[in-house]
């Protein structure tokens, strides 16, 4: 399926402080964000179905689509896309089980390149950490752009990692069709205007590279 990973939200309950997650997403598709992953470390299975509802709630009749991070059970439930790691179910199996109507994207580390049938089965990769990021613990050190570039381009790559809108702009121009966040919106006070500030940087950096 073609997604538009512009501005690709990635959820973290521990981000927001009082702030529902429900909220932070409506806001955050209102600014510009154009897909959103459901992304939970530690949650149960019935936790995140339970969260995973709630957002399709919100997205409902937007356009955006819902996937969520590691679970091809709560993606199959649901019928969501799916993004997958290292560690994570396999993205070929995950496209036969899923289907082609979902998003499902892949973490593509140390410029390894795609074997032909993951190269079918995968609407994007991810590379990161572009910059150092604190979100994730065990995301490793920064990568840098230059990464973007070494990375296997045969399918869309998002650039995630300590991004924010100038980041974005620089993540773009070396080559990345979008990026993934988290902090970034999650934590924003205000994150309808977050999302927005993302959203342009992004589409100045797509509309000066063509
Ligand atoms: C868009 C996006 N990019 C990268 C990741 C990280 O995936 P992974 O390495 O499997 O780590 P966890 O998120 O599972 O901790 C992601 N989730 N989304
Ligand atoms: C979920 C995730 N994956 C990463 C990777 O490098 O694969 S970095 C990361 C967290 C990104 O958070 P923030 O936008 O707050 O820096
Ligand atoms: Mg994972």
């Amino acid at each position: 399926m073609t997604a538009d990973l512009r501005v690709y939200l990635v959820t973290d309950p521990a981000l927001g402080g009082e702030r529902p997650l429900e909220a932070t997403v409506e806001a955050a598709v209102v600014g510009g964000v154009t897909a959103v992953q459901l992304r939970h470390k530690g949650a149960s299975p019935s936790e995140l179905f339970v969260e995973a509802r709630r957002l399709l709630q919100v997205l409902d009749g937007t356009g955006v689509p819902l996937l969520v991070n590691d679970s091809l059970p709560v993606a199959t439930e649901l019928g969501l896309g799916l993004h997958v790691g290292r560690a994570d179910p396999d993205p070929v199996l995950a496209r036969q089980v899923l289907g082609r109507d979902v998003v499902i994207g892949m973490s593509l580390y140390g410029g390894r390149r795609l074997a032909d049938d993951e190269r079918s089965a995968l609407d994007y990769t991810a590379v990161g950490p572009v910059w150092a990021t604190s979100t994730k613990s065990d995301a490793g050190g920064a990568v840098g752009t230059g990464a973007i570039g070494a990375t296997d381009r045969s399918r869309p790559v998002v650039a995630i990692g300590g991004i924010d809108p100038d980041r974005a702009r620089q993540a773009v121009a070396a080559g990345a069709s979008g990026v993934a966040v988290v902090s970034a919106v999650m934590a924003a006070a205000d994150p309808r205007a977050a999302a927005a500030a993302l959203r342009a940087a992004v589409d100045e950096a797509l509309a000066a590279r063509s």
